[in-house]
């Protein structure tokens, strides 16, 4: 039996999709053109076909216009760049989003940052993580921007509380850190040299499941009343942590599916319109 109140991600991310769509309307009114995203796509690994494609629907559903560009997977760096490059120059395109993981002979980063900053609106490069940490107004990384969005609809307050993320990718861990730091969380990463794991966790008050394990944190390791996020996102739709035992212990917990994936997208279309809104002006 479960204790812990599920935070409802789909729900939420569903009233700011039709909130972002309510804005792409009428900029899309008052400029004559509407918001659009490119997503990059290298190769054809069946989960990324497969995200890429959510992206693109909920797009369509939010009226925003979106461009697709297919790369073989034997694409080099130097062609990738160059790809992208090409749509930070395009005026046509607001945002730009490649999709991770890219193949192992891509340099992953020098790609990230040839998106022009002002498209950045999946919020990877250098330039945004750096305003991001320093609460400046540029682009968030989605998943943990989503994720301090589910923290506040369900009043979280994280000033003073002791947060654990699990895990240190580009995308999810650091940056989900630096937000939980600037709201007053005392942050502590874990990752694959962590010793005792389980022990730091059992001092979370907040805990962040993000390194792709599949029910790594069971809830034998979860403080009592603590909140757990899971924004693992593993094949089958199932996430990082063991939901059924640690919704035993937590006083929140987000389920997969439902949780922390929709709000993904959801952040993803918003800074879209927000992209779109500060180069078309308004
Ligand atoms: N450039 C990026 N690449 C990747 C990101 C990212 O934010 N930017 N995140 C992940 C995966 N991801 C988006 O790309 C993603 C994963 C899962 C979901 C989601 O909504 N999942 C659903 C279930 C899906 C289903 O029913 O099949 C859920 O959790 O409810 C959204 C986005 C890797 N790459």
């Amino acid at each position: 039996m479960s204790q812990a109140r599920l935070m409802d991600g789909t729900a939420l991310a569903r009233r700011i999709v039709e909130r972002t769509a309510r804005r792409a309307a009428e900029l899309t009114g008052r400029t004559g053109t509407a918001p659009c995203l490119a997503t990059v796509l290298v190769g054809a690994d069946p989960a990324s076909v497969t995200y890429v494609r959510m992206k693109q629907n909920r797009c369509r559903t939010a009226g925003i216009v979106s461009r697709h560009v297919e790369l073989p997977a034997e694409t080099s760096t130097g062609e990738l760049v160059a790809a992208l490059r090409s749509l930070s120059q395009d005026p046509a395109v607001h945002g730009i989003l490649l999709q991770h993981p890219v193949g192992e002979h891509v340099d992953e980063r020098a790609a990230f940052e040839a998106i022009a900053p002002e498209k950045d609106v999946d919020g990877v490069t250098f330039a945004s993580f750096a305003t991001m940490s320093f609460g400046g107004p540029g682009f968030v990384s989605c998943t943990p921007g989503g994720i301090l969005r589910l923290l506040d609809a369900y009043d979280v307050d994280l000033a003073g509380k002791r947060a654990v993320v699990v895990g240190r990718s580009a995308i999810l861990g650091k940056p989900v850190g630096m937000l939980l730091l600037a709201r007053d969380a005392t942050v502590t990463y874990c990752h694959s040299r962590t010793r005792d794991l389980a022990s730091v966790v059992r001092e979370a008050d907040v805990v962040v499941a993000a390194v792709g394990r599949p029910r790594l944190i069971k809830g034998e390791d979860v403080k009592p009343g603590a909140v757990v996020i899971d924004a693992g996102y593993n094949p089958g739709n199932v996430g990082d942590v063991d939901f059924d035992s640690a919704a035993l212990r937590a006083s929140l917990i987000t389920p997969v599916p439902g949780g922390v994936g929709p709000m993904t997208i959801a952040t993803l279309l918003e800074q879209t319109v927000d992209a779109a809104a500060r180069q078309l002006g308004g």
